[in-house]
This record gives C-alpha cells, sequence and structure tokens, in this order.
C-alpha cells in the first residue's frame, strides 16, 4: 500500500435490502479484529466511526419507482461521500465498513472526484448493475454500480453533485455468478470486464489477477476496491444475505487480496454485505478480516 494512513468508516446500513443484521457488519468486522490487524501491520488509523442511519418506522417505497428507503439511502450516502471526499483530502487511504452494498454510491461518489480515471474492482457474485427498470426486488444494494455509471434514479446518480462516477470501461467485476437480464444487457452494450466464474475456473484466479490487474494499470489513476462478502461461497463465507452457491473460495480470494497489495495500485476500499444474524460464530468477518490481513501486506513469512 503506498499510503500510511487508513481512515476507518463504518456505514451500520440495510435499508438497501431486505433482511436486517446487516447493519450490524461494522461492529461484526471490528469485534473480529480489524482495527487490531491493521495497527499490528503498522498502519496509523483514524477510526472515524460509524456514520448514524436514519431508521424509518416501517420499510418505505417511492411510488414512481419501487425502490426501497430511496430517501433514507439517499441521506446516508450523501453523508458517507462528504466524509470519504474529506479523508481523501487528507491524504488518507478510506476504508469502508459496511453494511449493505447501496453504500459503495457514497463511497464512489466521494473518492471518484479525486480522479480522472477511477478504477473499480468489484468483487461480487452479483453485478449490482440494476436500475428501478431492471430490478426484479426493488433493493438499492443491487444498483450501486449502475449507480455510479449514471443509470439510475436521479437522487441517487446525483449524490455528490456529479455525474457519472465511473467510466465502464475502468470497471472489472470479479466472481459474478448471478446477473439478471437487464444487467447482462448493461454488461454487452458498455463493454464492461467481466470475470465471471467460468473464467476463474478456467483460467484460475492467477491468471484472472494478472490481467485484471494489467487491465486496470493502464487505463486509470486510482483503483476502489469494493468487496462484497458474497463473492466467495457461502460455505467459507455464510453471512451474508443473497448467497449464491459456487463461489470463490477463501484461499483464491487471499490470493487475489496479496496480488493487489502487490500492484500497490489500491487507493480506496470497503468490505460489505456482512451480516452476522445470518453467520456461524462470525465467521464471515473473521474471513474479512483475514482477507484485509492479505489486503495490507500481511505476509505468511
Ligand atoms: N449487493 C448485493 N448483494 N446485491 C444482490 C442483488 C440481487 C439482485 N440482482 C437484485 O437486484 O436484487
Ligand atoms: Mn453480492
Ligand atoms: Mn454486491
Amino acid at each position: 500500500m503506498t499510503k500510511n494512513k487508513i481512515s476507518i468508516i463504518g456505514v451500520p446500513m440495510d435499508l438497501g435490502q431486505s433482511r436486517r443484521g446487516v447493519d450490524m457488519g461494522p461492529s461484526a468486522l471490528r469485534y473480529a479484529g480489524a482495527i487490531e490487524k491493521l495497527e499490528e501491520l503498522k498502519y496509523q488509523i483514524y477510526d472515524l466511526g460509524d456514520i448514524p442511519i436514519i431508521r424509518p418506522d416501517k420499510p418505505n417505497t417511492d411510488h414512481d419507482s419501487k425502490l426501497k428507503n430511496l430517501k433514507q439511502v439517499v441521506e446516508a450516502n450523501q453523508k458517507l461521500s462528504e466524509m470519504v471526499d474529506q479523508e481523501v483530502t487528507k491524504g488518507h487511504f478510506p476504508l469502508i465498513f459496511g453494511g449493505d452494498h447501496s453504500i459503495a454510491i457514497g463511497s464512489l461518489a466521494g473518492i471518484s472526484k479525486h480522479y480522472d480515471n477511477l478504477g473499480v474492482i468489484w468483487y461480487d457474485a452479483h453485478g449490482d448493475l440494476n436500475s428501478s427498470e431492471t430490478s426484479p426486488s426493488g433493493n438499492i444494494h443491487g444498483m450501486p454500480l449502475a449507480v455510479s455509471l449514471g443509470i439510475g434514479d436521479d437522487k441517487l446518480t446525483a449524490i455528490g453533485d456529479y455525474v457519472p462516477k465511473v467510466k465502464p470501461e475502468n470497471i472489472v467485476i470479479i466472481g459474478a455468478r448471478s446477473l439478471d437480464l437487464g444487467e447482462r444487457e448493461l454488461i454487452r452494450n458498455k463493454g464492461i470486464q467481466v470475470y465471471t466464474m467460468h473464467e476463474i475456473d478456467r483460467l484460475g484466479m492467477p491468471a484472472v489477477m494478472e490481467e485484471a490487474i494489467g487491465y486496470l494499470q493502464n487505463r486509470t489513476d486510482g483503483v476502489h476496491l469494493s468487496l462484497d462478502l458474497d463473492g466467495l461461497d457461502p460455505s467459507e463465507a455464510p453471512g451474508v444475505g443473497t448467497p449464491v452457491i459456487g463461489g470463490i473460495t477463501y484461499r483464491e480470494s487471499h490470493l487475489a487480496m496479496e496480488m493487489l497489495e502487490e500492484s500497490s495500485m489500491l487507493t480506496s476500499a470497503e468490505f460489505v454485505e456482512v451480516n452476522p444474524i445470518l453467520d456461524e460464530k462470525n465467521k464471515t468477518a473473521t474471513v474479512a478480516v483475514g482477507l484485509m490481513g492479505s489486503l495490507f501486506g500481511e505476509k505468511l513469512k
């Protein structure tokens, strides 16, 4: 990692989807020793705590767009984008703890204004490329990557006051195995680079990461890692709200993190979708903290 100051921001958000528990993700990650691990690796940690999320009395749906809890998701992401922006301005590495994946809207809004060509690695079973028209669920956690491309509800795309946040050719999706029809169409039309489980099985993780890193190195001036724990196989990361079998293994994920750290290209990261209520003895947060170790330079010898 090029920076030695890390700013941690927790986002206890579960309003981008319908299962309770993912709002406890930041606590679970802290409980699993995230801060201690990074301190061991000699980083200076600035823990900004968790941002307040206003929970409505009952889940609400926007009448025109069927999006769930739109108002609260917009407010939280606006706040997150401002905080992230400040930390990047200070020269710190922003590390965001989710929360459901809708928080990537705020992370990317805060980070990307500092780069001409921000690269994004989307490590996930899903594409999160839906809009209100294509979403099967109305869950905003299935939309953040589309929103960052400028596609979706104006209230979401306008966060941070500029559109779009990322260019399709600067995105690499890794681990996809559940893509809705509209998402596939968008991937095809925009030429987004996707390594599905098919490519990971066929080429192997080392070749996939080498290719992905080479691809981004040539075209970006910073790279954000958005790691959804459901990218991993649910046998190894069971504490997630939308598990999909046939995922990336723990070992492959460690290797991916190590290769990213060797590339020194990463400028920000987030770990999302940890749901301790659905978990087994905090296994998923523990896996996430292990991966953070590799991402930030922990070595076996
Ligand atoms: N971040 C996630 N876990 N996203 C899951 C999205 C699932 C589905 N594609 C949807 O739009 O509802
Ligand atoms: Mn996912
Ligand atoms: Mn996701």
